[in-house]
């Protein structure tokens, strides 16, 4: 029997940003007919918010390291604020979408990052095992959609502060096993660029070779890593397909026109 079709689609800080785009987008998110998820990230927000506080922040390869008090900030901004503010408006849509936490109902259950070189504090690393596949499946049959925020737990007593690329990559993997999975990263870029400076510049088609050479020719810098790391681990654990595209082409994307990167392994 074939799989039904399901869409796990990450948006990310700039779009947040922009109240007028991301009502746009979350208007053609509602029109979407199969079933869907949405995740959503919101770094340039925390960001300003810890500035406005005086709380010193820090990035390590799109990684942000997280004190007791930036966890608070994140907590407040990422399940709080923006995944209210999206809810809210998918509501207006008439979109029946629900917003969570990964400790909520244990959806996403994490482990604190690893202490190598850099202590990460409070960041949670996630894996397909980490989601709580039941739940998620029964609010799927009751037609809710999901709207995931970056915060994490480890049904201890703690959240964490989690990368929402990587979310969304997990939730694509553990849903791959019943569902046709189709993952987005949607972001303001046409796609992965050749040249970051040319905006026409898309790369149609990246498998882990070109992946490979565009790193080494310092082609590929901040944001754009963690976001190809994970949709690399998504195709290789079996979601159907990953795209790469600019946030304002979703209405064409979901009508069978596919533009930005599709990652090939
Ligand atoms: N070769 C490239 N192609 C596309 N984007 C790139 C490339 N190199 C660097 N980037 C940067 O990566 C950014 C996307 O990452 P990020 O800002 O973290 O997105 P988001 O907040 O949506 O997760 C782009 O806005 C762009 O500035
Ligand atoms: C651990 C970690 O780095 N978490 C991210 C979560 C938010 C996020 O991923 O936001 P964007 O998708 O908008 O970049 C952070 O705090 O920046």
């Amino acid at each position: 029997m074939e799989k039904e079709k399901l869409y796990v689609i990450k948006i990310g800080g700039s779009l947040i940003d922009n109240e007028e785009n991301l009502s746009k987008f979350l208007a053609v998110f509602a029109e979407i007919k199969s079933k869907k998820i949405l995740v959503h990230g919101g770094g340039k927000l925390a960001t300003e918010m810890a500035k406005n506080l005086n709380i010193p922040q820090e990035l390590n390869n799109g990684r942000r390291i997280t004190s007791k008090e930036t966890l608070d900030i994140v907590t407040m901004v990422y399940a709080g604020k923006i995944n209210k503010n999206i809810v809210v408006k998918l509501q207006n849509f008439h979109c029946n979408a629900m917003g969570f936490s990964g400790a909520d109902g244990n959806l996403i259950k994490a482990e604190k990052r690893e202490i190598s070189d850099i202590d990460y504090g409070f960041v949670g690393d996630v894996e397909a095992k980490s989601i709580n596949f039941q739940l998620l499946e029964s609010l799927l049959d009751l037609n809710l959609v999901p709207v995931f925020s970056a915060i994490t737990h480890d049904q201890k007593g703690q959240l964490f502060n989690t990368n929402a690329d990587s979310i969304a990559s997990v939730l694509a993997q553990a849903l791959s096993q019943n569902y046709n999975v189709e993952l987005l990263y949607c972001f303001d870029r046409n796609g992965v660029l050749e040249n970051p400076e040319d905006s026409a510049s898309v790369i149609k088609t990246l498998n882990i070779e070109k992946y490979e050479e565009l790193k080494a020719s310092q082609k590929l810098t901040e944001g754009i890593l963690p976001k190809l790391k994970n949709a690399f681990l998504a195709k290789e654990n079996q979601v159907a397909k990953v795209f790469l595209m600019n946030e304002s082409n979703l209405q064409n994307h979901i009508n069978q026109e596919n533009d930005g990167t599709e990652i090939k392994i």
